[in-house]
């Protein structure tokens, strides 16, 4: 069996990674991250260079972010508590502009994410003490620093409020990710 599984989402390049988790009666081991298989699994080589480490308490949306120039690609895990994680298309002449796709990515579940180069990407914790795990293709650039508002309604991301039990008013949002502009003010 692979030690990593692969999961194609409907967005080209978005993908879902499922790695092999070895467990006994001391807990659990697992490889999170291998170039050799990953680049395999992605088909292409991928090389990252910085990683970043958050920790939100539940209720927290970050979101949604790009680098305008400097595009990241993001492999992402949760270490501790569970995210709705977001990805947004914003690949110039891709056939799924515009498009979102959401996925759960919890300590539990141990999924990763892997986010293109060119997408917008956000997350809303859904637990107290959520430790969230990246890994990026390119530095932090805060001169290229992008964004678009989370609930904007030309893309109509689901983030599934209701469903997890949030009222809008409750969200804990940065200042920042409060005002960011709409896809159409790009
Ligand atoms: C992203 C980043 C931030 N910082 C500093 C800048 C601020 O002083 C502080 C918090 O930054 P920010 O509020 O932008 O952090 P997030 O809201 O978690 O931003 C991230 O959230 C979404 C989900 C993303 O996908 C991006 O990686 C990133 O935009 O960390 C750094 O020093 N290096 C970095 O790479």
């Amino acid at each position: 069996m692979a030690k990593f599984r692969k999961t194609e989402t409907p967005i080209e390049g978005l993908i879902v990674i499922e790695p092999t988790v070895f467990g006994d009666e001391r807990g659990f081991f697992m490889e999170t991250y291998a170039k050799r298989e990953y680049d395999a699994l992605f088909g292409w080589e991928i090389e990252f260079v910085q990683d970043n480490h958050s920790k939100s308490r539940r209720g927290v949306l970050r979101g949604l972010h790009f680098q305008r120039q400097h595009a990241q690609g993001k492999l992402i895990r949760v270490v501790a508590g569970a995210v709705y994680d977001v990805a947004v298309d914003l690949r110039p002449g891709s056939a799924t502009y515009g498009r979102w796709y959401g996925v759960e990515l919890t300590a539990e579940n141990k999924r990763q994410f892997y986010v293109p180069p060119h997408f917008a990407h956000g997350f809303l914790t859904l637990a107290d003490d959520t430790e969230f795990l990246y890994k990026c293709t390119d530095y932090y650039h805060p001169e290229f620093d992008g964004g678009i508002r989370w609930n904007d309604p030309q893309i109509g991301v689901d983030w599934k409020l209701e469903h997890y039990g949030f009222t809008e008013s409750k969200l804990l949002l940065s200042d920042k990710d409060r005002v960011q502009p709409l896809l159409e003010e790009l």
